[in-house]
């Protein structure tokens, strides 16, 4: 079996290196994103490293419309697909005097409907196939225990913990497994994004937004991107085949369950 996976999200940050990671460990990757400069970029780079691994889609996540087409595209492509990481996703910064309408709309429909989407088109495409699958969530440690400012966010990863607990159990008669990955305080735009939100809502600056979520950090250290894609390669890989329904907390010890 042709090893394929399929990462959405995968224009930068965390997405980018688990593309990378998987291309290293031999999988054909789609790489999909809202932005085709984006992704096409990081698609070139692999080329670049391993000839024709990567293709890139331009795809928003809150289409199912699109998610299934693009998953139909990466299994036509590459002539199979072994793999469905839902990893796009928003994260605004939401004192709760401050939530409305619109912000739930928006992140729910990116993270959840995004991964539910993911999902069922994962399994549409496994089916046809004719073999099973592993399908890998993007949740975060905010979603395993609440963060100040994060409510709507951590609503949507509390949520994507939970769809992957049902979804584990409903496909596995199917050969899917389900899991997610929970990473800490990973160096990319949306970390410090919310870094410099919640440091302005206090009146401080950017690096003093950033300790309120650093500090206290085990490992004394804050995520590269590559941390998380290593355990992403562990969840994509054959070594976790008896493992579905779990997160993996992946934040160098911040939440401990
Ligand atoms: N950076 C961090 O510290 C943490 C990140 N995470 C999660 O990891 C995942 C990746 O996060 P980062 O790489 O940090 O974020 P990022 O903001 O750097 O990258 C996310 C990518 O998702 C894409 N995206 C957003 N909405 C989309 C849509 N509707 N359709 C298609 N693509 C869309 C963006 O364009 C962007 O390229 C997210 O699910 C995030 O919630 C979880 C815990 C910590
Ligand atoms: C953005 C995020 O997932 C955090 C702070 O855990």
């Amino acid at each position: 079996m042709t090893k394929v996976a399929f990462v959405t999200g995968a224009g930068q940050g965390i997405g980018e290196a688990i593309a990378k990671r998987l291309a290293d460990d031999g999988f054909k990757v789609a790489v999909v994103g809202r932005t085709l400069t984006k992704v096409a970029r990081v698609a070139e780079e692999i080329n670049t490293k391993h000839a024709d691994a990567a293709l890139a889609i331009s795809v928003d996540v809150t289409k199912r419309d699109e998610v299934f087409a693009a998953v139909k595209q990466t299994a036509d492509a590459f002539g199979d697909l072994t793999v469905v990481i839902n990893n796009a996703g928003v994260a605004p910064t939401t004192p709760i005097l401050e939530v409305d309408e619109d912000t739930i709309k928006w992140t729910f429909e990116t993270n959840v409907n995004g991964t539910i989407w993911g999902i069922q088109a994962a399994t549409e495409t496994f089916k046809a196939l004719g073999h099973g699958g592993k399908i890998i969530n993007a949740t975060s440690q905010a979603g395993v225990e609440g963060n100040a400012e994060l409510s709507v966010y951590g609503a949507t990863k509390f949520a994507i913990r939970g769809i992957t607990q049902t979804t584990a159990k409903e496909l596995a008669p199917l050969g899917i497994t389900v899991n997610a990955f929970a990473p800490g305080i990973v160096k990319t735009p949306m970390m410090y994004d919310v870094a410099h939100n919640v440091g302005k809502n206090a009146g401080k600056d950017d690096d003093w937004g950033m300790a309120q979520f650093s500090d206290g950090i085990a490992l004394g250290r804050v995520s590269e991107p590559e941390d998380v894609a290593n355990a992403v390669g562990f969840l994509a890989g054959s070594d976790s085949n008896y493992i579905t329904g779990q997160t993996l907390i992946v934040d160098g010890g911040m939440v401990f369950h």
